[in-house]
């Protein structure tokens, strides 16, 4: 009999938030009374259909056990950083895979991200039944947007075709591990996991989900998630 696929968490959490420039990285800062990083997992953790999850920790990680209420978890598995991220999600696949199939899919989750919702993970874990390559969360850009040519316009560039990069980005492990190697054959370090897996050809889906869904990368970012963490919670 076959094995069932199964779905997983991996979550890079081995960078060391230079832009937002705080002394902690900003995975580790407190927001909403607790770790941004345990928002983040707790969308995973508390997910009925994800079998457990991985979080890349830097080498001089001197957070996670003191902080993380995960630490101790069951389902949460440890696996070391990368010098990048495509390196760091390479380390938490191996990770998982000791648990985990080729077939299995996996969603890579910034720890930075911490405003996921339940109804936009639901939409992207529904996608995969009907995506083959895999599908990522994303947003449509909203403003006019314009291509720069030494600090001029060059031009003016149809937003139709653009979209912001989100994260859950969920792919097989096996493909996901391919084209992650492929694109370090190659000496490219991509951003996002999507892009490791276009360089193989292949057109991950665009799923679109909520703009709050927004990466802590500067400081203003911390008071804004905090604002639509707590927007959520009066909506549920
Ligand atoms: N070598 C790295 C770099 C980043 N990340 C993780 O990837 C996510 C998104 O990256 P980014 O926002 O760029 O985080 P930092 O690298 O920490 O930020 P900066 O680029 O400003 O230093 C974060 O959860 C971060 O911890 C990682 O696991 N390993
Ligand atoms: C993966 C990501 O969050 C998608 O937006 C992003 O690429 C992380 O890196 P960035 O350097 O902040 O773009």
């Amino acid at each position: 009999m076959g094995h069932a696929v199964r779905h997983w968490a991996l979550i890079p959490a081995a960078g060391v938030g230079r832009r937002f420039g705080a002394e902690v990285p900003k995975q580790y800062l407190s927001l909403g009374g607790r770790p941004v990083i345990d928002h983040a997992i707790a969308a995973f953790v508390e997910h009925p259909g994800i079998a457990g999850c991985a979080v890349v920790l830097g080498s001089d990680d001197g957070w996670w056990s003191d902080v993380s209420a995960y630490a101790d978890h069951p389902s949460v598995l440890r696996a070391p950083g990368g010098a990048e991220r495509c390196y760091s999600v390479r380390n938490g696949l191996t990770a998982l895979a000791a648990r985990a199939t080729d077939d299995d899919w996996v969603l890579v989750h910034d720890a930075a991200r911490p405003c996921l919702r339940r109804a936009d993970l639901d939409r992207l874990l529904d996608a995969l039944r009907e995506e083959p390559v895999g599908a990522l969360l994303a947003v449509p850009i909203a403003d006019t947007v314009k291509r720069a040519d030494a600090g001029q316009v060059a031009e003016t560039l149809p937003r139709t075709a653009l979209w912001r990069a989100y994260t859950p980005q969920a792919f097989r492990l096996g493909l996901l591990r391919r084209a992650l190697e492929y694109a370090q054959s190659q000496d490219l370090v991509v951003t996002d996991d999507a892009s490791a897996v276009e360089l193989l050809g292949l057109q991950p889906a665009l799923i679109e989900c909520q703009a709050d869904n927004i990466k802590i990368t500067r400081p203003e970012d911390l008071p804004l998630a905090a604002f639509y963490l707590e927007q959520q919670q009066e909506e549920a």
